[in-house]
């Protein structure tokens, strides 16, 4: 695990965990001989005054060692929009910040653990425009914020799956592998130290994060205070209605846009309203200047010519095409992104809530078990591995295994590696047809209670074992077929013939259906019909 030179690992540091690789981060002995903060982290305090030193610039709030009594990469920055005044001295500093990469300031000589909020200081954040400032600040490692939480004596909690990523090459590629870009929205679930949700940040996007820990959301709430791209939500996000969250993201997205719409068209009308007053006030200057030259009296100003009727029907239909195309279309909703390290033991919960949730996410990019990643992202039936959840995974999305990760680049080191894990959701209009979706996964489960049984078994709870053998035979697969024999495509056969099957046993008993009763369900079913039967081969 590389660390920055100054955060060796500290020898008694019970957080080294089994590993022992020193991935704790905690400070020398050097370092930790210096008067200890009063709190490492501490609300963010605006300072308006500029004295830090650049070695001031790693002390946390409110150290007593630090010059300048306060953060110094606080009391650099100056305010963001009403928040103070930055006086001449700190203007200077900002014009003249070198606009150098976000990495760690490494410094020469006895340093402290840097306090955590790197760059959310006044003036730094993507609204302000003012990007040079946020990057001549040193921004602390991701391993350094997790030692900012030992050195406040907060232990990781194995119950909350707390495995803090320590890499920030690391998390710079998820946010690339994701995708994330100014102006994304971004759901965040567990964010700890905000080690991921920085660079989310810092990406340009807008995070909501749920964090269950009351203490380190505490922590973030008051990190991020300022910070107006970053919402922060307390609570379990598998119990907090992830769904309602997602959807106010949206909403609250899109009435800032459509403001922003509103805001740029006012200014456009008045830019247009502006050029024509002022040549309607000096009436053809320009071109009457030559002649204004050569002769002392100025022409007559032409008659003003008639406004040109539409030669036909076609101009004006080109005209009305002219003016829709100047009006500007409304904003569409955002579709959002979620990127998170996720807990292990929540990750089943959690796509079971998201993955149906195509209309209102467009992609998860999560960090995984690897193993549980592998299985996720299988394609092929006929293996040991091959489960509902890969049926249920590939009816809501296409799932892609993106990298591996090590678990030496985590604190505490898990047991098993990590890995990246991508899934794209269909909208609902993109999944495959079926008689009832819930219908589908009740067949899918139930098939797979019991993997080792034919299916003709193993579903005989739901239905007869007849009858689905007779549906097996339809859909052209073998009788014997056991679930891990099946891919999606064979489950939707099987589900719809299965539709069908009752459907005419209700017809045998009640007899046919008057005319009326057959046209108001075709108009219901809207015409999305399912395959034929025997349209689903077997392998
Ligand atoms: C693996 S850590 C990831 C922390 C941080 N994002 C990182 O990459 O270092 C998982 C985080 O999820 C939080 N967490 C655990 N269970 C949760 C739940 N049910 N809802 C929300 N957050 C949870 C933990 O407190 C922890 O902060």
């Amino acid at each position: 695990m590389p660390l920055p030179a100054q955060l060796l690992q500290h020898p008694r540091c019970p957080a080294a965990g089994p590993s022992g690789r020193g991935v704790c981060g905690h400070t020398t002995a050097r370092a930790r001989s210096r008067p200890r903060h009063a709190g490492a982290w501490r609300p963010r305090e605006v300072s308006t005054t500029s004295t830090t030193t650049p070695r001031a610039s790693r002390h946390g709030g409110g150290c007593s060692s630090s010059s300048g009594g306060g953060r110094g990469v606080r009391s650099r920055s100056g305010p963001r929009t009403g928040r103070g005044s930055s006086g001449p001295s700190q203007q200077q500093e900002r014009r003249t910040a070198p606009a150098v990469p976000v990495t760690p300031v490494i410094e020469e000589g006895p340093v402290e653990v840097p306090a955590l909020g790197w760059m959310w200081q006044a003036g730094s954040s993507s609204s302000s425009g003012d990007k040079g400032d946020a990057l001549s600040r040193p921004m602390p490692t991701a391993a350094a914020t997790v030692a900012n939480l030992y050195e406040d004596r907060i232990k990781a909690k194995k119950s909350l799956g707390q495995n803090f990523m320590m890499d920030d090459t690391i998390l710079r590629d998820i946010v690339a592998a994701a995708g994330v870009g100014p102006g994304d929205l971004v759901l965040e679930v567990g964010p700890g130290t905000g080690n991921l949700t920085k660079h989310l940040l810092s990406a340009g996007a807008r995070v909501t994060a749920v964090e269950k820990d009351d203490t380190l959301y505490g922590r973030l709430g008051q990190e991020y205070a300022h910070v107006p791209e970053l919402e922060l939500v307390n609570g379990d996000a598998v119990k907090v209605g992830l769904e309602d969250i997602i959807r106010h993201m949206v909403e609250q997205d899109l009435r800032a846009q459509k403001q922003q719409q509103q805001q740029q068209l006012g200014q456009a009308q008045q830019q247009p309203t502006s050029s024509v007053s002022s040549s309607s006030s000096s009436p053809s200057a320009t071109s009457f200047e030559p002649d204004a030259a050569s002769s002392p009296a100025p022409p007559a100003a032409p008659a003003p010519a008639p406004a040109p009727a539409p030669a036909s029907a076609a101009a004006a239909a080109a005209a009305a095409t002219a003016a829709a195309a100047a009006t500007p279309k409304p904003p569409a909703p955002k579709r959002v992104k979620v990127v998170a390290n996720l807990p292990y033991n929540i990750t089943k919960d959690l796509l079971q809530l998201l993955l149906p949730l195509g209309d209102l996410v467009s992609d998860l990019h999560i960090m995984i078990q690897h193993e549980a990643g592998e299985r996720l992202t299988e394609r092929t039936p006929g293996g040991r591995e091959w489960r509902a959840a890969n049926i249920r995974t590939l009816f809501y999305c296409r799932p892609k295994y993106r990298f591996r990760i090590s678990r030496f680049k985590y604190d505490p080191v898990p047991g098993v590696d990590g890995a990246l894990v991508t899934f794209a959701l269909r909208p609902p209009a993109a999944r495959p047809v079926v008689p009832s979706e819930q219908g589908l996964l009740e067949l899918v489960d139930k098939a797979f209670s019991e993997r080792r049984k034919k299916m003709r078994n193993s579903l005989t709870p739901l239905y007869g074992s007849q009858e689905v053998e007779t549906a097996l035979a339809a859909c052209g697969l073998n009788v014997d077929a056991r679930a891990q024999d099946l891919t999606l495509e064979q489950f939707v056969a099987l589900s719809w013939q299965l539709h069908r099957q009752r459907v005419g046993e209700l017809l045998a008993v009640r007899g046919p259906r008057r005319p009326e009763a057959k046209a108001a369900d075709a108009e219901a079913g809207g015409g999305r019909r399912g395959p034929k039967a025997g349209s689903a081969r077997s392998k």
